[in-house]
């Protein structure tokens, strides 16, 4: 790989924050620098099942992510080229038609529940974080954030948690956090790490070393 590019990933369980952290390194540089690739555009569509069938799919295995389609774009990403990103829509539990094109940066930021679980993603990052919130706080995100923004009730999402997010997270996100170089606890409110992550970055696009 022809690499002349810092790519950073960052795992953590689902309302651990990551995509806030992830949102305050990118706010911090301007856009032609740094961009952000979440792993969630990458979830499988699946056009032949109904939305009640779509609906009980286990979204939290690696199975359930195009990780090929992700590593080939941040290949050609890092190859200088620009990617059609999918969009993922949660309320369909589909993908749109339209896609995003996304330009190649020197920073590029991997956010996703399975980032530093998956090898073939892993061995990609330059940097590796984990943001570690405790269960009870990304629990209490995800139930709001489900409701409010995810198109679910109560009940789904604690029929979705105690069936599928609780135990893949134990046994694919959670022990993935060894591999982390860094480990933010508590996500986005971690302003002291977010910042040492943040000089981390500037000093790589200042003298283009890590
Ligand atoms: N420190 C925090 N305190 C309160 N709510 C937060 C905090 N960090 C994130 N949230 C909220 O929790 C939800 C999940 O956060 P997000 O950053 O999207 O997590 P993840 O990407 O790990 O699922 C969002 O609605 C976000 O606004
Ligand atoms: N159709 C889908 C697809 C995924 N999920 C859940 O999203 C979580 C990952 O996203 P975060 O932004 O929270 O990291 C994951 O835990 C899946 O259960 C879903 O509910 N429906």
């Amino acid at each position: 790989m022809n690499k002349n590019c810092l790519f950073v990933g960052i795992a953590g369980g689902s309302g651990s924050g990551k995509t806030t952290v992830a949102q305050n390194l990118v706010s911090a540089f301007s856009p032609s620098d740094v961009v952000l690739i979440s792993q969630d555009s990458y979830y499988r569509d699946n056009p032949d099942m109904s939305f009640d069938e779509r609906s009980k799919l286990n979204y939290d295995h690696p199975n359930s992510i195009e990780f090929e389609l992700l590593k080939q774009h941040l290949l050609d990403l890092a190859n200088g080229k620009s990617i059609k990103k999918p969009i993922y829509d949660f309320t369909n539990h589909a993908r749109k038609e339209e896609y995003e094109v996304v330009e190649p940066a020197k920073v590029i930021i991997v956010e996703g529940i399975l980032v530093l679980a998956v090898p073939e993603i892993r061995k990609l990052f330059d940097t590796k974080i984990f943001v570690d919130t405790d269960a009870d706080e990304m629990l209490l995100r995800r139930i709001e954030r489900d409701i409010n923004e995810r198109g679910r009730t109560f009940d789904s999402v604690k029929k979705q948690y105690l069936s599928t997010v609780k135990p893949m997270f134990l046994e694919f996100c959670d022990p993935s956090k060894r591999y982390a170089d860094v480990i933010i606890p508590r996500g986005g409110q971690n302003k002291v790490a977010i910042n040492m992550v943040i000089a981390k970055l500037k000093r790589f696009l200042k003298k283009g070393a890590i």
